[in-house]
């Protein structure tokens, strides 16, 4: 079994791309991602990525991350995902994700949370 490790460039189904730097002996990593789409107007700009894997010895790990929208959106969202050996060898992160925008009132705290889920595969 290929043990996992999420170093290096992903890219999922929306055309973002993210880049995760060396892994720690703990699991936690940082790195960047390149989002292809946003809901602001403001030229986008690669974000910082901090998070943190399993290093099981079995590979297929889950893991978890938080994407800080930095200048140019007062958004941040946070990943939750495993990495799965595709038969074709190739690694696939399945994840989900909840993005939490900054709204002006707390009147408007209802809709400032949305979700979804993207594949990532190598890019
Ligand atoms: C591009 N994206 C992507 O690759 N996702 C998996 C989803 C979840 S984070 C969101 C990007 C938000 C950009 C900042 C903003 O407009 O608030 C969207």
């Amino acid at each position: 079994i290929k043990p996992c490790n999420l170093t290096g460039w992903w890219e999922n189904d929306l055309g973002s791309k993210m880049q995760v730097f060396e892994v720690g002996k703990d699991g936690t990593f940082s790195g960047q991602y390149h989002t292809a789409v946003s809901s602001t107007k403001k030229p986008i700009q690669p974000s910082p990525v901090t998070g943190s894997q399993h290093l099981d010895e079995d590979g297929q790990c889950t893991f978890g991350f938080t994407v800080n929208w930095k200048k140019f959106s007062d958004s941040t969202a946070v990943f939750v995902g495993q990495c799965f050996n595709g038969d074709d060898g190739k690694e696939v992160l399945h994840t989900s994700w909840l993005l939490r925008e900054k709204v002006d009132s707390e009147l408007d705290d209802w809709k400032a949370t949305r979700t979804g889920h993207n594949t990532f595969t190598r890019a």
